[in-house]
């Protein structure tokens, strides 16, 4: 589940989403949509034109979606060292999940995008670790479990530096996202061959 105005974190979210499939995931990709309104958007350049190609490509998520999955991968970016406020919201509408325990014991990931070294992608990508936390799901890092994470991104996640320009994300920002989807994999196959996925257990009773 990400949100992207320009592109670069639907970029790292989508590598994630193939390596998370190559690994032999089913994946949903989901798109909060914008909270801003028809006049706001129009007046930054290119974001109404880029949100309505990736709405068309990527559903919004629904509570369904994140009941269904055994591990949801957050992506945002920085927007003034927080999350963006699209992505806030989906998460504030799962109160009736925080409640039921529906989500607990889902592997969670988190990655970002920022225009600047310092412009907080950590800080982002941890910030979203609190709502997981409390949520009950299993914080998955990416450390530095693969060469990918010596090169890119952050123990904390994958993440991308676009500069002022919006630059694609690198190759090598990439590859850390591949490896954080295939990561999430493992890890939530780990913990469901374990039995040990709480809101799974729920369901079965
Ligand atoms: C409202 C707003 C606030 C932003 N604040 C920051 C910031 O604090 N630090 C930074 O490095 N980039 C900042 N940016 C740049 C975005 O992080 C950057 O455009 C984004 O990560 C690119 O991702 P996207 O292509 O997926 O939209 C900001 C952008 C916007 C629109």
């Amino acid at each position: 589940m990400y949100y992207s105005r320009s592109g670069a974190v639907e970029a790292l979210a989508t590598a994630a989403a193939k390596a998370a499939r190559d690994a032999g995931a089913e994946v949903r990709v989901r798109r909060p949509r914008e909270v801003a309104d028809a006049a706001a958007m129009a007046k930054v350049e290119g974001w109404t034109e880029s949100a309505a190609r990736q709405n068309a490509l990527y559903e919004a998520p629904t509570h369904e979606d994140a009941e269904w999955a055994d591990a949801i991968l957050f992506g945002t970016p920085s927007y003034f060292g927080a999350m963006a406020t699209e992505l806030k919201n989906f998460l504030d509408l799962l109160g009736p999940q925080w409640k039921r325990g529906s989500l607990a014991g889902k592997v969670g990931g988190a990655f970002a995008a920022a225009s600047w070294p310092h412009g907080g992608s950590e800080v982002v990508t941890l910030s979203l670790y609190a709502p997981m936390a409390h949520l009950g799901m299993v914080i998955l890092p990416t450390g530095y479990t693969d060469e990918a994470m010596l090169e890119a991104g952050s123990p904390y996640g994958a993440s991308a530096i676009v500069g002022k320009e919006n630059q694609p994300p690198r190759s090598e920002d990439l590859d850390a996202a591949r490896h954080q989807g295939r990561r999430m994999v493992t890890i939530a196959g780990a913990l469901i061959a374990a039995g040990e996925m709480p809101c799974r257990r729920r369901d079965a009773d």
